[in-house]
């Protein structure tokens, strides 16, 4: 995981034991450099055929943070980050990045700042994992530009960034489910976002791959909004965290003031302890079933 540093030329957030911290440094920044981007999504309400999904939320993410979006199924985490990568347009309100709202931009403009990581991402590509990654760059080209020296160190960095540097010659659409969620990862970061939106990356990864994809995204000096479901890796990787329910902020802010367990029994419906991991630091959820 190390070539990421070298591949954004630049330095990472820095440990999640900041206590505190909104995760926006400003010594991450090199020459050339994206950087990460606000983003605000102001008052957005989002519909899904005739159904109102999202009402009226709002959510902000300072450059450089890490911003986790928990909730239970069906509380609209993918909806409003279909908002984010603009394939789902709000009914009313905006989605600002970098100050500009992300449907005015092109498509093309969009992705040049804004990388996702979705679920199910449409299609098998019929292409090496090299060739999928290398996608990663169009934004970032013109029609009939080649690929660059630039382009296939940045390609290699992101290989190497998500430990499938060895995967580069194999055909994407053959790879298991966990390799496959690298492979995108890896496509993401080879577009050099200044935003990255990711809705359940650490889905199908063992858990040395999970901690690793997360501990990778915090070394970036992109924002990232990350949808999770395992509260213990969003306590541990996000600086802020938003708890959606039916579609609406249920509670938002540091994940020791929000994971409580009034609050995880209110939105989840499960009993649990919340404590201090003593080497950590970090909120650990323990869940408390009612019969084993
Ligand atoms: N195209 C659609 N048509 C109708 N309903 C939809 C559509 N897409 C999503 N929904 C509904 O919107 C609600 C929110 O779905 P969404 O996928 O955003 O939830 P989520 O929080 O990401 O859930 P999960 O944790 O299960 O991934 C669900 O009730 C879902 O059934």
């Amino acid at each position: 995981m190390n070539d990421i540093d070298d591949m954004n030329g630049r330095s990472g957030k820095g440990s999640r034991n900041d206590a505190g911290s909104t995760g926006a440094r400003d010594d991450r920044t090199g020459p050339g450099d994206p950087g990460g981007a606000d983003l605000r999504i102001e008052d957005v309400s989002l519909s899904a055929g005739a159904r109102r999904i999202v009402h009226d939320l709002s959510l902000n993410a300072a450059p450089g943070e890490v911003v986790g979006l928990v909730g239970p199924n069906g509380s609209g985490k993918s909806t409003l980050l279909r908002a984010v990568y603009r394939v789902l347009r709000p009914d009313t309100g905006q989605v600002l990045v970098g100050g500009r709202d992300a449907w005015s931009l092109s498509v093309r403009a969009l992705a040049s700042v804004v990388a996702a990581v979705v679920q199910e991402p449409g299609g098998d590509f019929d292409l090496t994992v090299r060739e999928v990654v290398a996608m990663g760059r169009t934004p970032h080209k013109r029609l009939l530009d080649g690929d660059t020296v630039e382009d296939h160190r940045l390609v290699a960095a992101s290989l190497e960034a998500v430990d499938a540097a060895g995967l580069g010659d194999r055909p994407y659409a053959r790879l298991s489910g966990g390799e496959k969620q690298r492979v995108l990862i890896a496509r993401a970061l080879a577009q050099q976002p200044a935003l990255l939106v990711l809705d359940e990356p650490t889905n199908h990864l063992d858990v040395r791959h999970q901690l690793e994809v997360l501990t990778l995204l915090r070394r970036l000096p992109a924002t990232a909004l990350v949808a999770l479901h395992d509260l213990n890796l969003a306590a541990y990787f996000c600086d802020r965290l938003y708890v959606l329910a039916d579609g609406a902020v249920a509670a938002c802010g540091t994940p020791a003031e929000v994971l409580t367990p009034s609050l995880i029994a209110g939105v989840y419906g499960v009993a649990s302890e919340v404590a201090v991991h003593p080497r950590t630091g970090a909120p650990q959820v323990t869940f408390l079933p009612e019969e084993r």
